[in-house]
């Protein structure tokens, strides 16, 4: 019989950060378009998205979105986070073929429940910002 203390899934520093990129492909947006069932002209019809504020089509919001839910799930606070909030601000459309870094800081750790702030953002090639936002997510304690 052991009599060790189960060992608890770590909660992050302040200050820690994290990031992944991707190039946003014709795949991903036709993918994320049945998926989610958003078949905007924006994203899916070049002769509207043409006529359209940004001269083309643009990717979802939410699939940019989704690649800064991707940080906190793989690399911090890593597998096993759970989302509590999330606020976006899309600054600046992300084109098919653009490559978006998203990256997240830990800014506040609530370490008796196990929460964690952290701001949240994208950038494309240019290294310029396209999303912003902030993320509350919690840390089990095990799994
Ligand atoms: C439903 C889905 O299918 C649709 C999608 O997913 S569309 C894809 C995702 N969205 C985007 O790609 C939009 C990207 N955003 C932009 O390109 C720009 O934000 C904009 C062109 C929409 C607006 O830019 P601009 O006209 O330059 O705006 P200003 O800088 O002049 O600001 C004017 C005020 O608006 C405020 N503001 C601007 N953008 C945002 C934002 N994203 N969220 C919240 N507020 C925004 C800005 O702060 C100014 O406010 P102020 O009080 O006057 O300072």
């Amino acid at each position: 019989m052991s009599t060790q203390e189960p060992t608890q899934n770590p909660l992050p520093r302040v200050g820690e950060t994290a990031q992944m990129s991707r190039t946003v492909t014709e795949t991903d947006v036709v993918l994320f378009a049945g998926v989610t069932g958003d078949m905007n002209p924006a994203h899916m019809d070049a002769v509207a998205a043409a006529a359209g504020p940004f001269g083309g089509r643009v990717a979802h919001g939410m699939l940019t979105a989704g690649l800064v839910s991707a940080v906190l799930a793989m690399r911090l606070p890593g597998p096993g986070t759970i989302y509590l909030t999330q606020s976006l601000r899309f600054v600046r459309p992300v084109r098919i073929g653009d490559t978006v870094t998203a990256r997240v800081e830990v800014v506040e750790v609530m370490e008796r429940r196990r929460r964690v702030r952290l701001a949240t953002t994208a950038t494309n090639q240019d290294g310029e910002t396209v999303l912003d936002g902030e993320a509350v997510v919690m840390v089990p304690a095990a799994g």
